[in-house]
């Protein structure tokens, strides 16, 4: 069998108008993901009711395309928006364009090392994740391969799940493993916000079973005194992790939180950090017990491999957020990503809808909490063609 390796001839950049997608913050009235949910922005009492408010949709989805010479075209969808489609189409196509499809490693240092001087991490880091996944699945395409097998292959037969939203209790009906939901108050609702959080996880370990996990995702809400008092009041529900209860950067107020909890209750975080050299940080504070990368937000699958090998040398859990399709194909492929997140994006949580709706055909979602992943080369999804995209720079 011969091996098409051909060259990358065209690098496109696309927004969605449509609501959802990649942007999975950006839906309807009403909906869970936009409910009272604890945020940095919670000392606002002005932008506690909604993450909107405060802007948490403003990017919208990113739709990267990278055409090979033969024509074969590979694609990605992650967030960032019109300024992602900035990035890509005046400073990262330079380096896409002309490459071998195969020379993934040196397109991404490429990129990297072109943009530390305004980059490094946040929607800089989203665009380069953005190309890398479009490549993987061009290469995956180019090679008949699904991506897991590009990765190594599948450590085991089918993925297991926890599910995060506001109803674990259903969650659990519909076979996940786990649940996590959202903090509700911060430290600035004060006495009654913390019995508020404490009562909320009270009642939903009545209403789930022994075996099922719980865990409390804190979107980068609290303080320490405030994460360690709410870890020592959940102590003996069965709450497996505290997650991402401070600002990203206060590795210190990581490290001392980790210290601090009830002993099996675990520290989480990861979701908005990005690159290896940051995870290193996390290690070697010993920040966590579980990283959480966002494939579309760290760096893309070029450096979540490496990632989730500096973790596994440490010892340490790489259960990755979100990111639908392009997490699950890597989390088969390693034995210390034992789980994998699903977003419930149901208004009401109450059913599995699959995460990037309605941006994709064929998303994979898990049923009864599993999933075994098809064999469709690249990553496996096709872009729904009734969600109209926009290139708004063209290079
Ligand atoms: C539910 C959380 O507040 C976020 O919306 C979600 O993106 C995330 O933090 C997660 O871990 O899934
Ligand atoms: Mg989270």
């Amino acid at each position: 069998m011969s091996v098409r390796n051909p060259r990358i001839r065209h690098l496109r950049a696309y927004t969605v108008d449509a609501q959802g997608g990649a942007d999975y913050h950006d839906q309807p009235a009403g909906h869970w993901i936009d409910d009272h949910i604890a945020t940095p922005m919670s000392v606002y009492p002005e932008y506690r009711q909604s993450r909107q408010s405060f802007g948490i949709d403003v990017l919208g989805s990113l739709v990267v395309e990278a055409e090979a010479d033969d024509g074969t075209v590979g694609f990605a969808v992650t967030t960032g928006g019109e300024p992602a489609a900035w990035i890509i189409e005046n400073h990262l196509a330079r380096f896409v364009e002309g490459a071998p499809a195969a020379g993934l490693e040196r397109i991404w240092d490429q990129m990297y090392r072109s943009t530390l001087f305004y980059g490094r991490k946040g929607l800089v880091l989203n665009a380069i994740s953005g190309v890398d996944l479009a490549l993987w699945d061009l290469l995956g395409k180019l090679r008949e391969q699904p991506v897991h097998a590009l990765l190594g292959g599948p450590v085991r037969e089918e993925q297991v799940f926890y599910a995060t939203g506001a109803r674990p209790d259903l969650a659990e009906s519909m076979g996940f493993i786990g649940g996590k939901m959202p903090l509700r108050h911060g430290p600035a609702e004060g006495e009654e916000g913390l019995r508020a959080n404490v009562e909320a996880m009270t009642s939903m370990r009545e209403r789930v079973g022994d075996d099922f996990f719980l865990a409390y995702d804190c979107w980068m809400s609290l303080d320490v005194p405030y994460a360690t008092r709410l870890g020592h009041r959940l102590a003996g529900q069965g709450v497996r992790w505290i997650e991402e209860a401070l600002p990203p950067d206060d590795y210190w107020g990581y490290a001392e939180l980790r210290r601090n909890l009830p002993p099996g209750m675990l520290t989480s975080t990861g979701e908005h950090e990005a690159g290896r050299l940051g995870f290193r940080l996390l290690l070697d504070m010993d920040c966590a017990d579980i990283l959480q990368p966002d494939v579309g937000w760290c760096g893309g699958l070029t450096e979540l491999v490496k990632i989730s090998a500096l973790a596994d040398a440490h010892g340490k859990l790489v259960v990755p957020h979100g990111s639908s399709v392009y997490s699950y194909h890597f989390v088969i492929t390693r034995h210390n990503s034992p789980f994998a997140e699903f977003l419930m994006m149901a208004p009401q949580a109450d059913e599995v809808v699959p995460m990037f709706s309605p941006l994709l055909l064929d998303e994979p979602v898990p049923v009864g909490g599993r999933l075994t992943l098809p064999d469709t080369p690249g990553f496996g999804v096709r872009l729904n063609p009734e969600c109209a995209l926009r290139r708004p720079f063209q290079h």
